[in-house]
């Protein structure tokens, strides 16, 4: 018991009240266990709300000044510690070990950007009739919040949920995905470093039936924040009490379309880059290539030059461009979309399990390139999140805008094209919380918004940027009299 990993409740490292533990095991190679970690149960889950809510008080009351030295001190503590966290993030989850340290180093950017974004957040004042009188707004922070992570970004989605919850005065209780507690854990480590008083960060590891349900299902917890599949998305939607509030970020079926007049290199590498890097498991990845029919086959053959070279292994040797998948359920489903493609479309080229020396104890995949694809094919509607890509002829801009916007999804969007024109009426015409113009699908910054249109959003609260701190706070209209 005393390697195993423990939870922290009200500024106490404990077990489990049951005892109960669980191991990780490293994507790359399922021979090496990454750590065990304290299974906690609902009872755990209500001790955490129940510190988290004792802390509010006098967190709140803290002056915001102070609150930002903590964000600021623990950001320096994971750049401190940065080649240490990115290996265990590569080894946890399987992601390249560069995109694992560019992870961390964006981690440690976004506690700093709330620090000090949230020492300038305030109200408004209103001009008055009465001259005796003043009218203003001031944002006020909500109470418990509950963070509920995935693993494909264990640091840096947990941290932009995290850092500005804090610093807006509210105390946290964070569940990180049990695929990848560990760097979920660092982060907690870094802000108790940074000086967190005992039940403001409060973390418990365990399953989402029961610490999931715990943290959704109590009416003192006032805001749930999520990222990760649309179906727990909608569990959560239906668990929550009217008071609590909830910001969703979920699934996507983002598209890239290549216009005639695009630079056919550039739109191959955004294809590759945004749809295969990360091994397809980005919110934000490419998963449909929207081809005009006039470039379809010089594209395919760019593309798909670009996909045989692609080196694949584990992510903490140099020169691997693609990880594993991270989970054996990502493995199984991956294959099993690469099953139902190969019944719906062309596959060109890829999508075997890998075996072999270097590949055959960890959940190695091939990318996959399917062409001929229709428009309402499965591969073509449903989120597969893994190196698939979907590959669809158009004939007009009219009729690949149509076919972009048409699946339940709305996350990100992306063009490759040399034309003002099409520019400008991709940016007004595609149905995306993102749009990008002859850049990567995936990819967003720390001080700018992010979150998707229509089932890729629940309530539509933004993550990220300044308004970011919007979902953190409620607003209170002040009438002051002399
Ligand atoms: N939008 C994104 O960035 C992500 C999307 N996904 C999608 O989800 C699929 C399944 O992956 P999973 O890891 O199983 O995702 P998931 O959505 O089931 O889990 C994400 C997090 O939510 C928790 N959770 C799940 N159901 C919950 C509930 N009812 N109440 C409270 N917490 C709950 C999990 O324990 C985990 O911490 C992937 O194949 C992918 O399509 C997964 C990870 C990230
Ligand atoms: O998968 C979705 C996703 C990916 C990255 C980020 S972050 O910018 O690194 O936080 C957010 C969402």
């Amino acid at each position: 018991m005393s390697d195993t990993h423990r939870i922290l409740i009200g500024g106490e490292w404990v077990a489990a009240a049951s005892g109960q533990t669980f191991e990780t095991r490293n994507p790359a190679d399922r021979r090496e266990v990454v750590g065990r970690f304290t299974a906690a149960g609902a009872e755990d889950a209500r001790a955490a709300v129940a510190a988290a809510a004792k802390a509010f008080p006098a967190w709140r009351a803290m002056a915001p000044g102070k609150r930002a030295q903590v964000l600021n001190k623990a950001a320096a503590y994971l750049e401190q510690h940065a080649a240490q966290f990115a290996r265990e993030l590569t080894r946890e989850m399987g992601k390249p070990l560069a995109l694992a340290q560019d992870e961390i180093a964006r981690t440690a950017q976004t506690l700093r950007f709330y620090a000090v974004e949230g020492q300038t957040y305030s109200g408004e004042t209103f001009p008055c009739d009465d001259p005796d009188m003043v009218v203003y707004t001031q944002r006020e922070a909500l109470g418990v919040v509950a963070v509920i992570a995935p693993w494909n970004f264990p640091a840096s989605i947990p941290a932009r949920k995290i850092a500005p919850a804090l610093i807006t005065g509210n105390t946290v209780v964070f569940k990180p995905s049990s695929d990848a507690p560990l760097t979920g854990l660092r982060l907690v480590e870094a802000l108790v470093a940074g000086g967190l008083p005992p039940g403001v960060l409060n973390f418990v590891t365990g399953r989402a039936g029961e610490v999931g349900a715990v943290l959704t299902g109590s009416p003192e917890v006032r805001a749930v924040t999520f990222t990760g599949s649309t179906a727990a998305g909608e569990q959560i939607h239906r668990s929550v009490a009217m008071t609590t509030r909830t910001q969703m970020e979920l699934g996507g079926k983002n598209p890239l379309i290549v216009m005639e007049d695009a630079n056919l290199d550039a739109a191959a590498d955004l294809a590759v880059k945004g749809g295969l890097s990360l091994t397809g498991q980005a919110c934000t990845g490419t998963s449909r290539v929207l081809v005009m029919t006039q470039v379809r086959e010089a594209f395919l053959a760019k593309l798909l030059a670009r996909v045989q070279a692609l080196k694949i292994g584990n992510g903490l040797e140099p020169g691997i461009d693609l990880g594993p998948l991270a989970t054996a359920k990502q493995f199984e489903t991956v294959l099993s979309y690469i099953g139902i493609g190969k019944q719906e479309a062309k596959l060109q080229y890829g999508g075997r399990a890998l075996t072999g020396p270097a590949h055959e104890h960890g959940w190695f995949v091939e990318p996959a390139v399917f062409t001929d694809v229709s428009p309402r094919a499965r591969i073509a509607q449903e989120e597969i999140f893994g190196p698939v890509l979907a590959v669809i002829d158009v004939e007009s801009y009219a009729q690949a805008i149509a076919i972009a916007n048409d699946t339940p999804y709305g996350l990100s969007a992306a063009i490759a094209t040399r034309n003002p024109r099409y520019v400008h009426d991709f940016c007004r015409d595609i149905e995306s919380g993102t749009v990008k113009v002859n850049r990567t699908t995936t990819g967003n910054l720390t001080n700018a918004p992010f979150g998707g249109y229509k089932a890729s959003t629940g309530s539509g609260f933004r993550e990220s940027g300044r308004v970011g701190l919007e979902f953190f706070t409620q607003t209170k209209t002040v009438y002051r009299a002399v």
